[in-house]
Order: structure tokens, then C-alpha cells, then sequence
């Protein structure tokens, strides 16, 4: 158990309607953590659950040794944890670094550091955020959860619907921010083999429940289990790198 997040026995869903089944998982602080599993399985409703965002029947969130289970959304993000909905959801009017600067939170992420994260944002500065490509969009709305100074990042699917090119791109800038600068992640991916090569452990759902947890170099070793698990071939798109000891 993790006193960083510890997620204990959590039944959740919207409404009546129950997704999450009794789930149990623990993230320690510097860790990126992928959520695997085939469409449906909930792995969106378990970042919409610990940020507040659903209806909680059983179980406990415990943040920083505190429970939060029932903390609203904005709470939740006071506390530290930040969220890169899978809408990206930029300020179209605003320019790049407005978009930025409107978010700002003290702490050691501010916009000379985004941009270095993220050079294509440096380019764009002026731009407004409805001028931007959806790789450029994505890039800012990580750029603008990193301004909030969080302690735990939650990704949905950043990858989504992106040309591979700036799939790469992404990539290597959430392996830097995790990886060299010690953020700790929650990343759900549809891509098996990109979102192991981002991560330290996994987890697969299948409906609503964890099937499978592991390290991702272990699943990522094992493109038999992964097939099985996912029930599909895995497919590389991107060349997979081991992430680095901490
Ligand atoms: N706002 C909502 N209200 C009611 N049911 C929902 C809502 N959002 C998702 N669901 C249902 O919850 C289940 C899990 O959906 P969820 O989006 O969490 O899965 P997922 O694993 O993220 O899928 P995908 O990979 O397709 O994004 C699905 O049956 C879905 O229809």
C-alpha cells in the first residue's frame, strides 16, 4: 500500500450503473502507471473516479494519507492532482502562452519549462489556441495540467487520433517529463506497446476489473500475454524504450 495513492476496493459507475468492480491498486510517488485493457472496459471512468467525476457505491481513494473519496473534482485538483481530459479542452481565444499563464500555479513547472518540454509550443506562442493542430493542442493542454504544478498527472489517451510523427513526439516528452523529471503518471493508452514504453507498471481492466497488474518491461517482454490479455496481436508503434530506474 502506497500512501502517495492507494485505491481501495473501489466500486464506481454514473448513476445506477456500476463500471469499476472492486478495485485495488497503489501508485508510488515518481511511478507512471499504464491502464490497459480493449474499449469499454472503464479505464476513462477510473480517471474520471479519482478525480470525483463519478458516482462512488464502495471503496476508498486515499491521497497523501488522506481520504478523498468523497472530495469534489476542484478539491481534488487543489490537492495536486492534475487531468488531461481526452477533449484537450485549450482556450480557443486565448493564445499559447495566455493559455498558460491563465493556469499557473507556484511551483517548480512554469513556462519557460513547458516550452522545453514541448519546442513546438515555443513557435506557436503567439498562436491562439483554435489555430492549432490536434498534436499541438495536446501538447498544450499537457503544457497547461504541468502549469497547475500537479503531483500526479492523469493522461486519457493522449495519443488519440494523431499522426505518428507527433505520436513520437509526445511520446519522448511524457517519457521526459516522467522519466528525467520524476512526474508521477496515471496514462491511459490504447496502444499496448507505446503506453509500456511510457510506463514502470501496468494494469489491464476487463470490465471493470484489474485482470492483469505487472511491470511494464515484465507484460511488454511477453507479447504472448499481452495478445492474451488484450485480444489482439500487439502491434508496435513506436520503438519501445525501458524506462529508467529510480
Ligand atoms: N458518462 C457516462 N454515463 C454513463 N455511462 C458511461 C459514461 N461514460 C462511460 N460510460 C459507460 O461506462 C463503460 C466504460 O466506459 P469507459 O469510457 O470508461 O471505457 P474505456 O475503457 O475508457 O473505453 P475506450 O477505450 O473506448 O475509451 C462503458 O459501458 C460506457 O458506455
Amino acid at each position: 500500500m502506497s500512501d502517495f495513492l492507494h485505491v481501495d476496493g473501489l466500486t464506481a459507475g454514473y448513476g445506477q450503473a456500476v463500471v469499476l468492480n472492486d478495485l485495488t491498486l497503489s501508485v508510488n510517488r515518481g511511478e507512471t502507471l499504464a491502464i490497459l485493457g480493449r474499449n469499454g472496459v472503464g479505464k476513462t471512468t477510473l480517471l474520471e473516479t479519482l478525480m470525483g467525476n463519478t458516482a462512488v457505491k464502495r471503496g476508498a481513494i486515499r491521497w497523501l494519507g488522506q481520504d478523498i473519496t468523497r472530495c469534489n473534482p476542484a478539491d481534488r485538483a487543489r490537492r495536486g492532482i492534475g487531468w488531461v481530459p481526452q477533449e484537450r479542452e485549450v482556450f480557443p481565444s486565448l493564445t499559447v502562452q495566455e493559455n498558460l499563464q491563465v493556469v499557473a500555479l507556484p511551483g517548480a513547472w512554469n513556462v519557460p519549462r513547458v516550452f522545453e518540454l514541448f519546442p513546438r509550443l515555443l513557435e506557436r506562442r503567439g498562436n491562439y489556441g483554435g489555430q492549432l493542430s490536434g498534436g499541438e493542442q495536446q501538447m498544450l493542454a499537457i503544457g497547461r495540467a504541468l502549469m497547475t504544478n500537479p503531483q500526479l498527472l492523469l493522461l486519457d489517451e493522449p495519443m488519440e487520433g494523431l499522426a505518428p510523427i507527433i505520436v513520437e513526439e509526445l511520446a519522448g516528452a511524457i517519457r521526459a517529463m516522467c522519466q528525467r523529471e520524476g512526474l508521477t503518471a496515471i496514462v491511459v493508452e490504447q496502444h499496448p506497446v507505446l503506453a509500456l514504453s511510457m510506463s514502470h507498471q501496468a494494469i489491464v481492466l476487463e470490465r471493470g476489473s484489474i485482470r492483469y497488474r505487472g511491470s511494464s518491461g515484465d507484460l511488454s517482454a511477453n507479447p504472448a500475454l499481452l495478445g492474451e490479455l488484450l485480444g489482439v496481436a500487439s502491434h508496435r508503434t513506436t520503438s519501445p524504450q525501458p524506462p529508467a530506474a529510480h
